[in-house]
């Protein structure tokens, strides 16, 4: 029987028992999986004790799995997507800026339409602190003929970033030193070390040109540090609501996460959930950074007299439990840490410096209600990066950037 064991994206089978086989780090292993009568799509799985392989289900391919248990626990959750990740692997040690090394990565990722001829149709999207590799999943609207991200025209890539729990290698997948999760083994990791993995990812790809890459927020640390490694790759890079270097206030709002996630005695223990209720409360911590209180007193206003029981009460614990059911406390740790210590300027004489490495053409845009990465900010990198800037206007604060979809589409086709 197997100890709690995560599945690096994996295809679980079968919507109900006998179950079916799933890819759990890089074996094939049984597992029986059943729909939660409870939870719609989310998948319950666990390891079983029957043995491999079984033939593969032809439903394979339309589970991801993301976390099992074993069967003394109450059994964790997969998730179900409209596409499997497909699965990139570096089979070699991968060392880290941070001085450590992983023995092999993985990256999950996603792509649509398909590569020219001559390779210089991609797009690359680098995703945001907690989504995934699947764009049309996160970015409704825009893989879509016609849209932003045409796969009639474009390849698209996007690629799970390094620490996160949807597939790529991170702390809830297996340490093979030991057999089972990192947990909080995992090394610290940085913005770099995600793009050292973009890098091999997109040679192995076949990709010879990058026509455009999009990163917001988080992602678009990844973006402008990729634009700065290798500067010839890319035609565009569109940067929104993003900086060249975190700033004291985005460390100070991740430490109180961070010290949420610490003050959970779970999370300290090596298990899948370990720390649920510090991720719960860690997110409705940044909710209030990710939006504004315009926008809090505009939605979760209550109209009616009452001593408890108030709207936005409500919403940020449903917002912790939205992040509690789908992600993981130890990634969520290390993605924040990784997030703390982007600096473009890092051994390359500063910020002003390393932007000026960038090439290709820049789009920055800012959206005006930001309080985490603030539009003055934003503004005064697009005036270093030399590049054309545009505000967006929007009641969602940071958020804006994944909510304002229509606008930002409008602008980047341009670019396009
Ligand atoms: C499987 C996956 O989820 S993949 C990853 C998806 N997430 C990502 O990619 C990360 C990036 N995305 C995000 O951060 C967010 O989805 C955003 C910013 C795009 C949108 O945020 P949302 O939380 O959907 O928007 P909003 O703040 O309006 O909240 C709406 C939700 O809160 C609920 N809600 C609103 N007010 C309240 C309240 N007072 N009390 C309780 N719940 C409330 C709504 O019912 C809704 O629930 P739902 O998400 O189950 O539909
Ligand atoms: N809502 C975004 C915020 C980070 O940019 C996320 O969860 O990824």
């Amino acid at each position: 029987m197997c100890a709690a064991v995560f599945s690096e994206g994996g295809a679980a089978g079968c919507g109900d028992s006998p179950g079916g086989r799933c890819i759990v780090g890089n074996d094939i292993r049984f597992v029986r999986a059943r729909v939660c009568p409870r939870a719609g799509s989310w998948l319950f799985v666990r390891i079983g004790s029957r043995p491999a392989p079984l033939p593969r289900h032809p439903a394979c391919g339309n589970f991801r799995i993301f976390g099992v248990r074993n069967e003394s626990q109450p059994m964790y959750y997969a998730e179900y997507a409209g596409r499997a990740p497909q699965f990139f692997r570096i089979d070699r040690p991968f060392p880290l800026e941070s001085g450590g090394e992983l023995p092999s990565v993985t990256l999950a990722y996603h792509t649509y339409g398909t590569l020219n001829e001559t390779g210089d149709n991609a797009i690359w999207v680098c995703h945001a602190l907690t989504a995934n590799s699947d764009v049309a999943d996160w970015w409704p609207g825009t893989v879509v003929e016609g849209g932003l991200l045409d796969p009639s025209k474009y390849f698209i890539v996007c690629a799970n970033k390094l620490g996160s729990p949807y597939g790529s290698t991170s702390p809830v997948t297996e340490n093979p030193a030991t057999g089972r999760p990192w947990f909080l083994d995992f090394p610290q990791i940085t913005v770099r070390d995600m793009v050292r993995a973009y890098r091999e990812l997109r040679t192995a790809l076949g990709i010879a040109r990058i026509r455009m890459i999009i990163g917001g927020s988080t992602g678009g640390c990844q973006a402008m540090e990729w634009a700065i490694a290798e500067p010839e790759l890319f035609g565009t890079v569109a940067l929104t609501v993003t900086l060249p270097k975190t700033t004291p206030w985005i460390v100070a709002d991740s430490e109180a996460q961070r010290m949420a996630l610490e003050a959970d005695p779970t999370f300290f223990e090596p298990r899948i959930d370990g720390g649920g209720r510090g991720l719960a409360a860690a997110r409705a911590m940044s909710m209030l950074i990710y939006r504004n209180s315009v926008a809090f007193n505009r939605t979760q206003h209550d109209p009616e007299e009452k001593l408890e029981g108030f709207r936005a009460s409500s919403y940020q614990r449903y917002q912790g439990e939205k992040l509690r059911k789908r992600f993981n406390a130890h990634c969520y740790y290390r993605l924040l840490q990784a997030l703390d210590s982007h600096d473009v300027g890092r051994g390359r004489g500063g910020v002003a410096a390393a932007l000026k490495r960038i090439t290709a053409r820049s789009i920055v845009m800012a959206v005006d209600t930001d309080i985490m990465f603030t539009e003055p900010e934003v503004r005064e990198m697009a005036v270093l990066l030399g590049a054309d800037y545009h505000t967006i206007h929007s009641g969602y604060g940071h958020d804006g950037f994944l909510i304002e979809t229509p606008e930002i589409t409008r602008i980047l086709k341009k670019y396009l």
